[in-house]
């Protein structure tokens, strides 16, 4: 495992341990854990019929009915004639021991209490409703009479889904018509209206369909992962391969021989934009798409997934990071694809990294983890290299594309005028491409039009209201946006500080100024932008991808969003106007981000049989993270950064905890900083050291206030144990809220 091998959580949890998956008759008393705010579980009666330990339930508390899990034996030391019965057992599996394992244990990892781990695994709505039929729409057989723009868009989401049948509310919307319009097609038979039971067996996948033939070192890479997977144990393996190897040929492979063996497996991706061109890969490998699990799933949709992966009609999910709670019956092999990738912290509610918790959840579970990445996180390296991980490598593109070339344009030699990014030198390589019929792309890791806006007759910065951060504008959408919060207003005309009209200008580029200097710069290019705010649907993205990988476009301009996975088979050209974007922050990782997107994202040239070109303009080329970004020298660029970790005792080689608070008043959260700081006994004792308070670098969000602390120790020291027993320790004010971020990635 990863950092949770080193560092066993060996805190007493606050629930008893759960009872070996037994039987309750009728009447006696059993435990429930429900998803209310509680630090116990509650005791009830087992209904008529008695139930199972881990059973869906339905309990009274107070005057509502919630839901609950039956957890084990009942506690009791209370009057049982007052114990209230079960109302009712839900038509779901029950939850198995295995899950209410990992539950308690991710929980105590990252000291979050048990109904907030519950919450997670049960985000599916309905799961209370009685099992029944409803209507469904899906393609008919005849074609409308009259096409109008509406009845296209109606097909064209039915298409997209496959067999995936919709509610009229899910259709209309999906398709952004009215109910009435569904309901005139389905009078002419182009759609059908069906009764269904609720939730159905998804198609079924069949591994022993043959897979692309593949080259030596993917079959290497394959047999390895089979073999693994064959053995029917706990294992992780890091599979690196450079861009454009085939990691996910091979990766589907150790699905394969998963599914062979009758289990399930999970893919987890970064990006929903990613998983269209998964989905069509996994229907070509296995003659059916898996299931998906993400914000963009309609929640009939959720709620079929949730039921069919706990009875077995489902098995293979990819999905984001949540996908991890689902309730697998009988999951072998989890893989979690760009490992490095930030996303995978999920940084609101439950702290917690799912590339970590996929270890742990396999470790219970007796599965196989794939960690796939061209770049890996330095923690894995570790892990690999310290022997934890197995690991794979693949070093070679697949086929005739080999790896693009890399260079940096030095910005201080570059005639360039203010405002202007696009150096010539680069200008001079896009038009080279331009001419041979192949296609460039621009980078710029930053969304918006201009990162600020400034007044010129009295140097205000525009703020956002509730947050301590500068509205971004986004000139496409005529608006100003704040990237902490999302709120947003009008673009003013006039300065909301001195009143004066027409002196707001922005400063600095975002990929909205970048296309605008592109169009004027190349006024014959076809140009798509592509950045995660212009697209309203994951619709309209993928379809803007797609017309990009049919040379739709001469220049794509771009976020991070193009970073990842997606193939262009004409692009050649990176051009990255920033590389030291990322270099200048304080944190940790600032190196380790850059050399990841940057490679990431240069190795989107070149991918087919045109050899491409990565050039980063960068004011300091000899910058030793340049310079490793450039040599490729991957291995030498990740022992110096361990090399500089252990030395300052950073993780992965000691252990962090950021403690954040939050109150609508900056004097209280300071004040239950400097308590805390004060009663740090427990801490010291177990050999930590907290520093802070002090106000958090983005001090403002959503009108609160925020004060940060962070705790350091030692590799070994059992540090959830230490920060549990130091905050219950402190009274910590109304009002007040604290939330504990074990190996934080962030620290804003
Ligand atoms: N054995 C193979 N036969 C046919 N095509 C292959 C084979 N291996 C890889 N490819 C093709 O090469 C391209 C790159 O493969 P893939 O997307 O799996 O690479 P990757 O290592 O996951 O890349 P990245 O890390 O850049 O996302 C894809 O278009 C894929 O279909
Ligand atoms: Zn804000």
């Amino acid at each position: 495992m990863s950092a949770l091998a080193d560092h066993p959580t060996d805190s007493q949890p606050a629930y008893a341990a759960p009872q070996p998956q037994g039987w309750y008759d009728e009447g006696t008393l059993v435990a429930v854990l429900t998803t209310q705010p509680l630090d116990r579980t509650l005791d009830y009666r087992a209904p008529e019929g008695g139930v199972a330990a881990g059973a869906f339930v339905q309990v009274p508390l107070g005057p509502r009915q919630v839901i609950g899990v039956v957890w084990g034996k009942g506690q009791g030391g209370f009057d049982l004639k007052k114990a209230r019965a079960i109302t009712r057992i839900l038509d779901v599996a029950p939850m198995r021991e295995e899950m209410q394992d990992f539950l308690i244990r991710a929980g105590e990892y990252t000291l979050t209490p048990l109904p907030t781990m519950l919450r997670l695994a049960t985000r599916a709505p309905g799961l209370s409703d009685p099992p029944s039929m409803r209507k469904v729409y899906g393609l008919g057989p005849a074609t409308p009479d009259r096409m109008t723009e509406a009845r296209t868009r109606v097909l064209a989401v039915l298409e997209d889904f496959g067999g995936a049948g919709f509610t009229l509310k899910e259709l209309a919307e999906a398709a952004e018509v009215s109910a009435s319009v569904i309901k005139g097609m389905v009078a002419q038979d182009a759609v059908l209206e069906l009764e269904a039971p609720r939730d159905t067996a998804y198609p079924r996948l069949d591994p022993s369909l043959p897979g692309k033939p593949l080259t030596d070192s993917q079959t290497r890479a394959a047999d390895q992962l089979r073999t693994a997977i064959q053995g029917g144990t706990y294992g992780t393996t890091l599979l690196r391969g450079v861009t454009g190897s085939g990691k996910t040929e091979v990766y589907l492979e150790a699905v394969a021989a998963c599914l062979a063996k009758g289990r399930q497996a999970l893919v987890l991706l970064p990006e929903i934009a990613l998983s269209a061109e998964f989905l069509t890969r996994v229907e070509q490998r296995f003659g059916a798409k898996p299931v998906e699990w993400h914000s963009g799933v309609t929640m009939t949709e959720r709620r079929r997934a949730w039921k069919m992966i706990g009875q077995g009609g489902a098995q293979l999910v990819v999905g984001a990071r949540s996908a991890l709670f689902l309730p697998f019956r009988d999951l072998g092999l989890i893989v979690v694809d760009e490992e490095h990738d930030s996303s995978y912290k999920q940084e609101d509610g439950a702290l917690y990294n799912a590339r970590d918790m996929s270890v742990l959840r396999a470790s219970l579970a007796g599965a196989q983890v794939v960690l796939a990445s061209a770049t890996p996180s330095l923690e894995t390296w570790v892990n690999a290299k310290a022997g934890k991980y197995a690991r794979i490598d693949m070093t070679d593109r697949f086929g005739a594309a080999v790896l693009p070339e890399m260079r940096a344009i030095d910005m201080r030699a570059e005639a360039l005028s203010p405002g202007r990014w696009i150096s010539p030198t680069l200008q001079q390589a896009v038009r080279d491409r331009m001419a041979a019929g192949e296609q460039a792309l621009l980078f710029l890791n930053r969304r918006g039009y201009a990162p600020v806006t400034i007044c010129r007759a009295c140097g205000h910065q525009v703020q956002c209201d509730h947050c301590d951060a500068r509205m971004v504008e986004h000139r496409f959408l005529k608006r100003l946006v704040c990237h902490q919060c999302g709120e947003s207003k009008p673009m003013p005309t006039e300065c909301p500080s001195c009143k004066v009209e027409g002196k707001l200008s922005a400063v600095g580029p975002g990929v909205e100024r970048l296309t605008e200097e592109a169009a004027e710069v190349f006024p014959e290019a076809r140009i798509a932008t592509l950045s995660s705010d212009l697209f309203g649907s994951a619709r309209a993205l993928k379809q803007a991808v797609g017309v990009i990988a049919n040379g739709g476009a001469d220049i794509v301009v771009g976020t991070q969003l193009v970073a990842k996975g997606h193939n262009f088979p004409l692009l050649t050209l990176v051009g990255v106007i920033d590389a030291d974007l990322g270099l200048h922050g304080s944190d940790m990782r600032a190196a380790e981000r850059t050399f990841q997107l940057m490679r990431q994202v240069s190795g989107r040239a070149g991918r087919a049989d045109r050899p491409g070109q990565a050039l980063l303009q960068t004011c300091q080329p000899d910058h030793p993270v340049i310079r490793a970004i450039l040599s490729g020298a991957e291995e030498d660029f990740w022992n110096a950064e361990a090399e500089g970790r252990a030395a300052a005792g950073m993780p992965p080689f000691g252990r962090m905890a950021g403690i954040i608070l939050s109150a609508e008043k900056e004097d209280v959260a300071m004040a239950a900083g400097v308590a805390l700081a004060r009663a740090d006994q427990p801490l010291r004792l177990a050999g930590a050291v907290v520093y802070g308070p002090a106000l958090a670098p983005i001090a403002r969000v959503r009108g609160w206030h925020r004060v940060r602390m962070l705790v350091k120790a030692p590799k070994g020291v059992a540090l959830q144990r230490a920060l549990g027993e130091w905050i219950a320790g402190v009274r910590l004010p109304k009002g007040l809220r604290l939330s504990v971020d074990v190996d934080p990635q962030s620290f804003y």
